[in-house]
């Protein structure tokens, strides 16, 4: 049985004329320890689609289901890695990690909670700040706490909603890389939604693109399979990659320019080009902003 299925789900805000349908037959089905990317366009619809996963959001029709039972609020079971840290500012990095443990081993004896704490603190390579406050942290730092403070909570499925898209690329691919470690080391279920298909094809099994909303749904997946250890120079190299990347990059301008021909509202997507070697940016540009390329 997958550990995770998404049946059906529909999923829109407001009422009356100024309802906006944003995510329309969601079907998702992941297995236990399988890594899933979800990309998808600013504004699709992509947190809405990890806080029903989360159980912070409900659908309005279908099904959200975790070993087969339906969702009905966040848990332990499931911890999230949020985009833009989610400190809490008045607590130390040892603080706001704890607050988590608390909740997720409630058990635990004080000496067996600090021992757990500092092991994630350690794994993060934050030892040196552990008693340091988030406003004393950079960007980088702040979302390495907030990726041990998932991990400690030692969920069955880790939820990552673009975790890394504030970072600058340098710190961006260590954090890659230290997810990727973390998660190859447990094997937990993982699913991320990122808007850099660089980013999934290093990172994922499978790649599931997210149309543009409203109405927004999954389309065809990407299997990935190079082997792991992944080695992004070695898979930028390999001719499997480029063809790859072609393939996710062209469905989603596909996808993108279809919707901006149909739709009411003024999607202004980026120009996208298959640009290689290089990592593109998917996002809604706004006005006088220039697309990022990492
Ligand atoms: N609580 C809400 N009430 C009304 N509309 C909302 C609400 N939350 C989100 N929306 C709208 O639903 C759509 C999808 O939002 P969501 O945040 O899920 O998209 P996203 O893909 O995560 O966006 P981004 O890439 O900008 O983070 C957007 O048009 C957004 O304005």
């Amino acid at each position: 049985m997958p550990i995770l299925e998404l049946k059906n789900v529909n999923k829109s805000y407001g009422t009356g004329t100024s309802k906006v349908d944003v995510l329309r037959n969601i079907n998702l089905s992941v297995e236990e320890g399988e890594f899933v990317a979800i990309v998808g366009f600013s504004g699709s619809g992509k947190t809405t689609l990890i806080n029903m996963i989360n159980g912070l959001q409900f659908p309005d029709k279908g099904q959200v289901l975790l070993h087969g039972n339906p969702v009905n609020g966040p848990g332990p079971d499931r911890g999230v890695i949020f985009q833009n840290y989610s400190l809490l500012p008045w607590l130390s990095v040892f603080k706001n990690i704890k607050l988590s443990v608390d909740e997720a081993f409630p058990n635990l004896s004080k000496q067996e909670k600090e021992k757990h704490i500092n092991k994630y603190i350690k794994m993060v390579n934050l030892s040196h700040a552990t008693h340091k406050y988030p406003k004393e942290l950079s960007g980088g730092m702040r979302q390495r706490v907030s990726v041990a403070r998932a991990l400690a909570m030692n969920p069955e499925i880790l939820l990552m909603d673009e975790p890394l898209s504030a970072l600058d690329a340098l710190t961006r691919g260590t954090l890659q890389e230290e997810i990727i470690k973390i998660w190859s080391k447990d094997k937990k279920t993982a699913i991320l939604i990122t808007n850099d298909v660089d980013e999934g094809i290093l990172m994922a099994d499978r790649i599931i693109p997210l149309t543009p909303g409203p109405k927004a749904t999954l389309g065809p997946e990407f299997k990935i399979d190079f082997k792991r250890p992944r080695d992004i120079t070695e898979i930028n190299k390999d001719p499997h990659y480029k063809r790859l990347r072609n393939d996710i990059l062209e469905y989603l301008i596909e996808v993108g320019a279809t919707r901006k021909q149909t739709s009411d509202q003024k999607y202004l997507l980026p120009d996208l080009k298959p640009v290689m070697p290089g990592r593109v940016f998917f996002g809604r540009k706004k006005k006088n902003e220039k697309v990022k390329y990492f």
